[in-house]
């Protein structure tokens, strides 16, 4: 007789995705929390960066290039640019917000929304400029319409984790227990749409 199917005996760090608008912390707590599972942390901006040889300023501010080309890269990058299990991806806040971007992370794995209040967004993406969509006259301004256009989105995201007024250390702590917490469910999901054979 076959043995039952059972996916999770072959996939049993799936890959926990960082979501969230800029500024709520995802490559901060992404980089611990990895640390903390052994996993391995890949930030999409630095591994945009680092494949393009050039910074996402550079690449919003070349004329052939721009957001487009940058939504692309991020597109690349979930499709074809980063192992299936075993990692924290801390994505770029607009990444999730391309069309059918969110459904395909939570196929590929457990998706964890950070948030905070857009007078704390301000404050931790005044300190550089290298987040070009803010690099504006009134980035507040900017900051309201674009949550505004992306809430809908990151509020399907699934668990969503409060950063404002919140050391560190807490939100490291509360996304180890959400991710450890939606892994078992996350495997039955897998082992069900895997089908009675396996995938
Ligand atoms: N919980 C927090 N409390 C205070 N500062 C924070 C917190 N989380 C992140 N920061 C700071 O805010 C800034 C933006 O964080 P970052 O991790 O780059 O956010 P994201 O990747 O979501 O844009 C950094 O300077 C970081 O040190
Ligand atoms: O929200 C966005 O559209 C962006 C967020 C940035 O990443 P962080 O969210 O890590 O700042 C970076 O990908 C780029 O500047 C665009
Ligand atoms: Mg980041």
């Amino acid at each position: 007789m076959m043995p039952p199917s059972d996916a999770s005996s072959s996939f049993s760090a799936p890959n926990l995705y960082l979501v969230g608008f800029m500024g709520t912390g995802k490559t901060t707590i992404g980089r611990a929390v990895a640390q903390r599972l052994k996993y391995r942390l890949l930030d999409s901006d630095y591994e945009i960066e680092k494949a393009m040889g050039k910074t996402i300023p550079e690449i919003f501010a070349n004329p052939d290039e721009g957001e487009p080309f940058f939504r692309q890269l991020e597109r690349n990058f979930i499709d074809e640019g980063h192992p299936p299990e075993n990692c924290v991806v801390a994505c770029g806040g607009g990444l999730v917000v391309q069309p059918g971007m969110l459904d395909l992370l939570k196929r590929k794995g457990v998706v964890v929304c950070l948030h905070a209040s857009l007078e704390t967004i301000l404050k931790r993406t005044s300190a550089n400029r290298n987040r070009p969509l803010l690099d504006v006259e009134d980035p507040m301004d900017r900051i309201r319409a674009l949550y505004k256009e992306r809430e809908p989105v990151y509020k399907r995201a699934g668990a969503v984790i409060l950063t404002d007024h919140r050391p560190t250390s807490d939100i490291i702590s509360h996304v180890m227990r959400v991710y450890r917490r939606e892994v078992p469910d996350w495997l039955k999901k897998q082992a069900k749409a895997a089908g009675p054979h396996g995938g």
